[in-house]
């Protein structure tokens, strides 16, 4: 994107308010021209002081009322246009969030949260200082460039002409600047990226950092990027430091000369020295304007990348979105088929071949198959976090591409290994299962997800915060959180990742016991690791290496004695646990 596309793709986010925006740029320009009106007056009043003086009091009253409105316009208008650029920040804000945090897992993986989040924040902090600019400065330099360049020529063509080269002189150094340091300059942003990226990853794993201690290996790696990250800023730096030199000598030699030009036109009896006097006054504002057009352009080329990389977050469509005339999904009663649905992270390497089966409403579904076999993948395409490469998932005989994401994930409630938690109270927490839930609900599913307990052990029980990630709870108190939060929820179809290995035997008893609760009624995906799990299984699918190898019911798959009565045999699946109560 050009430097001016992207200077209009940034005013252009002022639509909204374009109004208010128009009438703001329109008043700066006036009061640009009031500063003008000032110098004027005060002329005048030496006049009428030297010839007239009775005119002098009316003058120095007009003089003094025109400073005075220019003094209470600049407040207002200031104060509207930080207002403004305040509101368009904010809103800036709010349409990056709902766009980044609605696109698709790829997108998450492909974008760290510590990049994310700092091309949001200097984006728009970027957005910002642009907006006030270009109602402070931007226009009524422009505009100044544009009326004075004729008033120049038509002051005196032949010393004009010496200006104009002046501002060719200026466009070609600035031209020379972008085109020599543009590269390095988008090195230096992606270097910022990557500090923050790291430093994002390492506040994210603070506990692995600490405990493996990293910690000094971690701030040298930092360091070293500072210092990666200078060596390429300073050369760039350098490149504008001459620009700048070049700019000054330029409009130096251009006074100079046109003192030089204007004392041999004098000869010529064509200026008189008053004449060249005042045009070396008129040059001088000429240049003062063209010094603040320069500066401008080196703000906004230092600003650039960091509003490509924003826009570019802003302009990137969604692989899964909703197809036009998406239907919009009623609670469903839980029919789930996959018909041939093959998929792949990396088409050269496909996760899921060739997988068919159905689920009846209501039944249980078991997904069992070694590590990495594709069962949380298939389970994905379910909830469309990804699209099948061939085939189709059909929800009640609708294809999961044709309906809204929003009706089919609203029909499915997931509970993961991980179950996330915000750093929020308990209570907010579970209303992510249920927003408008009230505190009966809540504690009718705390109970039923076996969560009371613990929830009452806490110091401000339900509303006790909890730490980023959940670091503050144990791995079953989290998983309880889940269930709770997906009971609800309330969703026809559940997919559970069930969570064994960090739980000891009585914590799992209730955990099983809760999700018993969950799972009645729903048609119940279970990434199963427990033999209770599979040996009630309405349908267990056996999954290797992104094949159904086989498929059937406990008692069935044990005598065809393939993968799944191996996988049996071998201990695969633990143990069901006791259940003691808390
Ligand atoms: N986001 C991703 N990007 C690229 N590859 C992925 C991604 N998620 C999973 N994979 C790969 O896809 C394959 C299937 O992974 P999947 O998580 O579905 O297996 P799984 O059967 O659920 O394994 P586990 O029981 O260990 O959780 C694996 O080879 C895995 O490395």
């Amino acid at each position: 994107m050009s430097f001016l596309r992207l200077y209009l793709r940034v005013i252009a986010l002022l639509a909204p308010e374009q109004r208010l925006a128009t009438t703001l740029a329109l008043a700066n320009l006036a009061l640009a021209g009031v500063f003008f009106l000032e110098p004027l007056l005060f002329g005048k009043v030496v006049d009428a002081l030297a010839g007239s003086p009775g005119k002098a009091p009316r003058l120095i009253a007009l003089w003094a009322g025109v400073g005075f409105a220019g003094v209470l316009a600049n407040v207002w208008v200031s104060l509207h246009a930080d207002r403004l650029a305040h509101r368009r920040r904010l809103a800036a804000i709010a349409v990056f969030f709902e766009h980044a945090a609605s696109m698709p897992l790829s997108f998450h993986g492909e974008y760290h949260t510590g990049r994310l989040s700092r091309i949001m924040n200097v984006g728009v902090g970027n957005l910002f200082n642009l907006w006030l600019s270009f109602f402070r400065e931007h226009l009524a330099t422009l505009l100044s460039i544009l009326v004075m360049v004729p008033v120049a020529l038509w002051l005196n063509w032949k010393l004009a002409l010496l200006m104009i080269a002046l501002l060719l002189c200026f466009s070609v150094f600035n031209a020379v600047a972008v085109q020599r340091t543009h590269k390095a300059q988008g090195e230096v942003e992606e270097l910022h990226h990557e500090i923050a990226t790291r430093a994002g990853d390492v506040f994210g794993n603070v506990t692995v950092v600490q405990s493996f201690t990293r910690l000094a290996a971690e701030s040298r790696a930092l360091r070293e990027m500072m210092t990666r990250t200078l060596d390429a800023q300073y050369p760039v730096l350098r490149g504008w430091a001459i620009l700048s030199v070049l700019n000054r000598a330029a409009s130096t030699l251009t006074i100079v000369a046109i003192f030089a030009v204007g004392a041999t036109l004098h000869a010529r009896g064509e200026i008189s020295v008053g004449g060249i006097v005042s045009f070396v006054g008129f040059s001088m504002l000429l240049i003062g304007r063209l010094e603040q057009f320069a500066t401008f352009l080196s703000n906004l080329f230092f600003q650039s990348q960091s509003l490509r990389d924003f826009f570019t977050v802003l302009d990137r469509k969604p692989e899964i979105e909703d197809r036009p005339g998406a239907i919009v999904l009623p609670r469903l009663r839980g029919e789930v088929v996959f018909e041939q649905v093959s998929f792949g992270y990396d088409p050269v390497q496909p996760a899921l071949h060739d997988l068919s089966f159905r689920a009846e409403p209501g039944s249980t579904i078991a997904l069992v198959g070694p590590t990495g076999a594709g069962k949380s993948t298939a389970l994905s395409l379910l909830y469309r976090a990804y699209d099948p490469s061939a085939g189709r998932v059909t929800v009640d005989d609708h294809d999961v591409r044709e309906v809204t994401l929003e009706s089919l994930r609203q029909n499915i409630g997931v509970v993961f290994q991980d179950p996330g938690m915000f750093y929020r109270s308990i209570l907010d927490n579970l209303r992510i299962g249920k927003p408008d839930a009230d505190l009966t609900e809540i504690e009718k599913a705390v109970a039923s997800a076996e969560a009371a307990a613990f929830i009452a052990r806490k110091p401000e029980g339900l509303e006790t915060m909890v730490a980023e990630r959940g670091r503050s709870l144990s791995g079953g108190e989290r998983q309880r959180l889940a269930i709770a939060r997906a009971m609800l929820k309330d969703a026809p179809i559940l997919i559970l990742d069930e969570a064994t290995s960090a739980l000891d035997n009585a914590t799992e008893a209730r955990i099983q016991r809760a999700l018993d609760r969950l799972t009645e009624g729903r048609t119940t995906f279970v990434i199963a690791h427990r033999l209770s799990t599979v040996r009630h299984a309405d349908l267990i699918l056996v999954l290797d290496q992104g094949r159904l190898v086989e498929q059937g019911k406990f008692d069935e798959l044990i005598a065809e004695g393939g993968l799944f009565a191996r996988l049996a045999e071998d201990g695969k699946f633990a143990p069901d646990a006791e259940v003691t109560e808390e």
